[in-house]
């Protein structure tokens, strides 16, 4: 039989089940505000849905967050599925929605906006919905848009977000009081890991003051550094328009003798664009990322190998997470601890430092003549609109959102698992950061692709097995001598 706790430190709502089971729920108007009045679901009469076996989604429902298990393993963390439910907590006219975009771009923001206005409307005749303007801080120092399907029509085809985002400006009593004053009982939050944080505290600070009001987050990172998601919208469209950077890399380093093409990709601390867009293009020689950390001299240094691949190929093509590296060549500068309005580090251009440096070390060893060009796409990437995949992603996570909300739940992400749409706690999405594990399969398969050297010896090896959770191991690699040269990007003896 399933019994439920609040688990006291993290305030989450967890049920447990047989054999392991356990759900890690999310709130609900219920837990904090008694006896309130449940309607019908309008979709019940809804023309659309009227021949879908089994539309309302089960009570019970709930999706497994790891999909592999061993036969007598625990069935272990599962997620509430997203869906419409039998009864909602919102009439229809009572509605009054309100969207808001915070934290950088990210392809696909139109779309979600258009999707939850259009959803509202069309599933559940909500018709009051508020854009509000510049992020956050627009709650209290801006004017609301007024959103409605007509608006909104075409916004999926234009990069950025009607609505304005800003970074900075998270004032939790401010936003509050300004969604109390102007009467909102639905908030959709749409942001990446800093934007799910400040949707967290708003939610505690709704249920403080006993508010009926939703807070409902959908997950945005073109890095998709957010744990727990497959993957975040976005995402994607931004591996998939990296290919026009990298392929121009290409064709510039292989019309000319000892060619170089450096690509820098966004990846503040995850290194998934880099991967993903490395493995896409079979056309790159060398993937560098924050979460494995590199050095240029000595043996099985980057110099090493790109003096090898030249020899071999006669060019080579180097793709670079704005995020790597940055130990190597920020300590002795002034402003390395430099942050954004958000408090996250701003970081140097690696991608600069990196071409400098590899030509540096041409022109000082006189080894070869090379030709490097460096090309930096990372904001046309972020700028551009979606594309079909991730179109149809954004409008099942709004799509979810909405049922999620009109269903009384809240203090809720939005999120694919395992191919499948849950509700996801805030707190479970803001806990940690989702990196490249590089002692999981995906980081082999890169190596074995691109054929670069891991730079890692048996003891990073050994360390990363400690860290990490169980998964796929490295082999152990042919470079075993440079322990310090790893740290400090000098030459290894
Ligand atoms: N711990 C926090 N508590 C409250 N608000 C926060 C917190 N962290 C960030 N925020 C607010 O969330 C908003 C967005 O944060 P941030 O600039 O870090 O972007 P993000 O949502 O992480 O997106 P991305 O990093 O993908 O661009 C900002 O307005 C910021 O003030
Ligand atoms: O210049 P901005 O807007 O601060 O954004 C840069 C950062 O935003 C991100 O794209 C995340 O949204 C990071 O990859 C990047 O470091
Ligand atoms: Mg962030």
């Amino acid at each position: 039989m399933a019994s439920s706790s609040e688990d006291g430190d993290s305030k989450m709502k967890i049920v447990h089940g047989a054999a392991g089971y356990i759900l890690e729920d999310v709130p609900h108007f219920t837990d904090y505000i008694p006896d309130l009045p449940t309607y019908p679901n309008p979709l019940r009469s809804n023309p659309a849905y009227s021949v879908v076996k089994q539309y309302f989604v089960h009570m019970d429902d709930t999706v497994p967050q790891k999909v592999v298990v061993h036969k007598d393993g625990p069935r272990g963390v599962h997620f509430r599925r997203a869906g419409p439910r039998q009864k909602v907590y919102f009439k229809s006219d009572d509605v009054r929605a309100c969207i808001v975009t915070c934290g950088g771009l990210c392809p696909g923001l139109n779309t979600v906006i258009r999707e939850i206005v259009c959803g509202l409307s069309y599933m559940y005749g909500v018709n009051k919905v508020l854009g509000i303007d510049g992020g956050y801080r627009g709650f209290y120092s801006k004017n609301t848009v007024t959103l409605t399907p007509k608006v909104v029509n075409d916004i999926h085809k234009r990069g950025g977000t009607i609505l304005g985002t800003s970074r900075g400006g998270h004032d939790t009593g401010k936003i509050v009081d300004s969604i109390q004053d102007r009467g909102i009982n639905q908030v959709y939050i749409i942001g990446g890991d800093g934007t799910q944080r400040g949707a967290s505290v708003i939610y505690e600070e709704v249920k403080r003051r006993g508010l009926k009001v939703v807070i409902a987050g959908i997950p945005k990172t073109i890095d998709n550094d957010i744990p727990v998601i497959d993957k975040s919208f976005g995402f994607d469209t931004a591996v998939e328009e990296a290919q026009r950077a990298i392929n121009a890399a290409h064709v510039e380093a292989e019309s000319v003798e000892n060619g170089i093409g450096v690509v820098k990709l966004m990846g503040r601390f995850s290194g998934f664009i880099a991967m993903y867009a490395t493995l896409a293009s079979r056309d790159v020689d060398c993937c560098l990322i924050p979460e494995s950390s590199f050095y240029l001299e000595g043996k099985c240094g980057l110099f090493e190998f790109i003096e090898k691949r030249l020899q071999e190929n006669g060019h080579m093509v180097i793709v670079i997470a704005e995020g790597a590296g940055q130990e190597l060549f920020t300590e002795h500068l002034q402003d390395m601890n430099q942050k954004d309005a958000s408090g996250n580090k701003l970081l140097q251009d690696v991608g600069l430092w990196i071409s400098h440096s590899i030509k540096d070390h041409f022109a000082r060893t006189n080894k070869m003549a090379i030709t490097l060009k460096y090309i930096d796409p990372t904001y046309m990437i972020r700028a551009i609109p979606s594309n079909a995949s991730d179109n149809v992603y954004c409008t099942l996570l709004a799509q979810s959102a909405v049922h999620g909300a009109m269903a009384g739940y809240t203090g809720f992400t939005s999120g694919l698992v395992n191919g499948r749409q849950t509700y996801i706690p805030f707190n479970r999405i803001i806990e940690r950061q989702n990196k490249v594990v590089i002692t999981d399969r995906m980081w082999a398969r890169l190596l074995s692709s691109t054929n670069q050297p891991s730079f890692l010896n048996p003891k990073d090896v050994e360390e990363a097995k400690k860290t990490e959770l169980p998964s796929q191991l490295l082999e152990e690699n042919n470079c075993n001598n440079h322990d310090e040269a790893h740290k400090s990007g000098k030459k290894a003896e």
